[in-house]
């Protein structure tokens, strides 16, 4: 037989009544004083008292009088209206404020059914059988139908894990102990179907599943478009096949069909759900968790099969699919701050989610549930997470989660300055694209980890608010945002000099702005106003004298505040947190255009938005073609000619953000950018050339082929996951801002 049972708890077979009434007579919820309602509160005579197990008898509360009583405790009371109770004591009399009692059957009532048949029985039920004085009961032992589930790898590349030495084409096969294994963490019973080769997927492996009387078979590898791909013509052959794709990402090539079969002829027909996962470790899982396992739970009876749900607050900024919406694993706990300034659910990413990367499920406890629009979900914005294992060891980790994240070699806490992301009116891309910044560079800046992000209005009380808490309370290392005079307790009228003058040499109306710039505790903090370019000269400005500076601020900082609590912990004090910054700021100013806009009060920059620049207008003419996976070729050409003429020598690619290391590359006739060294003349860490990734100019995806017009400032993005993004210049624009590092 091949569905087994499993014993889970048992269930009263009878209803269960309640024989008195709990409490059984009028009681105190607290410990105090009874007296005669009608008295009121005043100041009373205590004639008698009663305690746990002596119940009074005899004794008669009077008006004017009050009785000393202990919770729960007055069942014989003799009085002439019913107890108040009260609980204020002055001397030998006592002063009372009149407090509610519990009348006899306000929690349960006599004859109250408390428990229905079939319900089970757990230790409250236990409890509550026990307070109703009911020590017998009928009761049914609940089983539970566990599936059967026959597990099959295709494919010809699949060889045994045992497998030592890999010739050639060769793949140890995942899939099978996964499935395996989260089969029998799901309580259901396996059958081993071990592995076919590509052509071996035939009918006679479903007939042995099918006589072994699984509920379930589960087959991984060979559902896609290859002339390999056996499986779909299988299920159609055997079954009715219900889907053979899914709008899901990973997982779309999914095939779910149903076979009917009789064990034996006087058998009743049986339905036997088949999946057909795709062969991707990752999609096989997702669609296993998705779609398998609500399976199994209708099958075993439960009411609602589907998997839990909890919304959490992603700890990265995630980049969604512009077409499939997306599982992301992630690994789930609870943190004290979510990122949102209260206490919930936090998701980490377990990092590139393609869906070969099998390390991106080690630990993963949740799916985040992205929708498929293309945009980067701000860290702490929060998603819907589907529960995929246990997280409750996640929960009780909240003390060394929280140490854990202390310990982390520099916090850091970004915060969005923007009325219009605050109102939910747009979208946050400057908190997220600083978030990847920080992370990427993480090592470079000591192992800094963003632990928090918010997004506040313009608002200085809403803004001082959340930097308090993270510099006094949560003790950030770094926190970038936008500075407000109020918050700054030594001004720096130089750097304020310094930044207007080179704003005037743009712009006359330089002159309105109300840039500020100073020092609080051991930070410095500039708030610069304007549009991108004018930040970006402002900065090149100061640069020379930032690290003289900070170096300056730290000195003063001991000096003045001595015993002044530093802002980081340990003995990193103010020297690490002021080299951070410095080291933050050459850094930001090597990747200027996606992230100084964090110290800019002018609304939220898109890090996609093109900045024309008012004093060149001519744009470059770019056609993208994919040439492979792993790489494309940028045709350049000259915006006044139809194609390849002139070649655009004055135009650049720099570099200004990418996940790892990258490179700027003057654009000539033809630039092929891509992940291998040795097919492109621009590495960068991200493939190109698939329909998974984008390539994007001004937030809009190009299609492969189509001529594009680019104005300088206009950002180019590729990859949808690990992003890199170029800004396109005339060159005679850039060849300040690319200088090296001044210091
Ligand atoms: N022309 C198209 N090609 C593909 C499409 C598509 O829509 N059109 N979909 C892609 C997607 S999405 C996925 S996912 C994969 C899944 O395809 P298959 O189920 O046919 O998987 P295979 O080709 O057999 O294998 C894919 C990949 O996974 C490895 N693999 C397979 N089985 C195992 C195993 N048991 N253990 C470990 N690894 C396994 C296999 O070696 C391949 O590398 O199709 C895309 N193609
Ligand atoms: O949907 Mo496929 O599952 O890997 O991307």
């Amino acid at each position: 037989m091949a569905t087994g049972y499993e014993l889970l708890l048992e269930s009263v077979l009878e209803d269960i009544r309640s024989r008195d009434p709990l409490p059984p007579y009028p009681g105190s919820m607290k410990d105090g004083y009874a007296v005669v309602a009608s008295d009121g509160p005043g100041e009373y005579p205590v004639i008698a008292e009663a305690r746990a197990g002596n119940d009074g008898l005899g004794i008669t509360v009077t008006p004017g009088t009050v009785a000393y009583v202990t919770t729960g405790e007055d069942q014989n009371w003799k009085i002439e209206s019913f107890l108040e109770l009260f609980n204020h004591m002055e001397g030998s009399k006592v002063r009372v404020s009149l407090k509610k009692y519990v009348c006899p059957g306000c929690d349960i009532e006599t004859d109250a059914v408390v428990l229905t048949s079939g319900q089970r029985i757990g230790a409250s039920e236990i409890g509550l059988l026990a307070t109703v004085g009911v020590t017998m009961v009928k009761y049914v032992i609940y089983v539970y139908p566990t599936p059967t589930i026959g597990v099959l790898s295709t494919g010809d590349e699949l060889v045994e894990p045992t497998t030592g030495c890999l010739n050639r084409g060769q793949i140890r096969d995942s899939n099978w102990a996964m499935i395996l294994a989260a089969s029998l963490q799901h309580h259901c019973k396996v059958l081993d179907l071990g592995i076919a080769r590509d052509d071996e997927v035939r009918e006679n492996i479903m007939s042995t599943a099918i006589s072994a009387g699984v509920d379930i078979i589960i087959t991984s590898g060979g559902v896609s478009m290859g002339d390999r791909d056996y499986v779909k013509p299988l299920l159609q052959k055997r079954g009715t096949l219900h889907f053979s794709k899914v709008w899901m990402k990973p997982g779309k090539p999914l095939n779910f069909a149903e076979i009917h079969s009789r064990l034996a002829e006087n058998m009743p027909m049986k339905k036997i759900f088949t999946f057909g996962l795709p062969g991707n470790p990752v999609s096989g899982l997702v669609c296993f968790h998705i779609f398998v396992v609500p399976t199994i739970h209708r099958l075993a009876g439960w009411e609602n099969p589907h998997l839990l749900r909890v919304q959490a607050c992603p700890l990265q900024p995630l980049k969604t699919d512009p077409a499939r919406p997306e599982f992301h694993h992630a690994i789930v706990r609870w943190e004290l701050n979510d990122g949102l300034g209260y206490p919930g659910f936090v998701a980490e990413s377990t990092g590139h989610q393609r869906s070969s990367r099998i390390l991106s499920m080690k630990s993963a406890n949740a799916l985040l549930e992205l929708p498929a629009t293309g945009s980067v979900i701000a860290a702490g914005t929060s998603v819907p997470a589907i529960i995929i294992s246990d997280i409750s060891n996640a929960i009780c980790k909240i003390s060394s989660t929280v140490a854990e994240s202390q310990d982390a070699g520099v916090r850091v806490a970004i915060l969005t300055v923007s009325d219009t992301v605050a109102s939910g009116a747009g979208p946050d891309r400057s908190g997220p694209s600083a978030v990847s910044v920080v992370n990427s560079c993480s090592e470079r800046l000591g192992g800094a980890r963003v632990v928090s992000t918010a997004v506040v209005p313009d608002d200085v009380s809403k803004i001082k608010g959340v930097l308090h808490r993270w510099s006094d309370i949560d003790q950030m290392d770094l926190i970038l945002t936008l500075a407000t005079k109020e918050l700054i307790e030594k001004e720096t009228p130089g750097l304020l000099h310094v930044m207007m003058r080179e704003s005037l040499k743009v712009t006359p109306t330089a002159m309105l702005s109300c840039s500020a710039a100073g020092i609080r505790g051991s930070s410095l903090i500039i708030n610069m106003h304007g549009n991108p370019n004018a930040v970006a000269e402002c900065m090149g400005a100061l640069l020379p004298a930032l690290k003289h500076g900070l170096k300056q601020i730290r000195g003063d900082e001991r000096e003045n505040h001595p015993t002044r609590p530093s802002h980081t912990r340990g003995d990193r004090g103010c020297v690490g947190t002021n080299l951070l910054f410095l080291s933050f700021i050459l850094l930001l100013f090597k990747q200027l255009t996606v992230t100084l806009f964090l110290f800019s009060s002018a609304p939220t920059i898109l890090i996609l938005q093109v900045h024309s620049s008012s004093s060149n207008t001519e744009s470059l003419v770019i056609r993208i073609q994919p040439k492979s996976k792993h790489h494309l070729t940028i045709y350049a050409f000259s915006s006044t000619s139809s194609e390849v003429e002139t070649p655009p020598d004055t135009w650049l690619l720099e570099l200004v953000y990418a996940l790892c290391d990258g490179e700027s590359r003057h654009i000539g006739n033809e630039v092929t950018v891509g992940r291998l060294p040795e097919k492109a003349d621009m590495v960068i860490p991200v493939a190109t050339g698939t329909y998974l990734n984008i390539n994007i100019i001004d937030d809009k995806q190009l299609s492969a082929g189509v001529v594009a017009t680019v104005p300088p400032g206009s950002y180019l993005t590729f990859g949808d996951e690990h992003l890199a993004v170029f800004c396109v210049s005339k060159l005679e624009n850039v060849e300040a801002a690319s200088n090296p590092d001044p210091f």
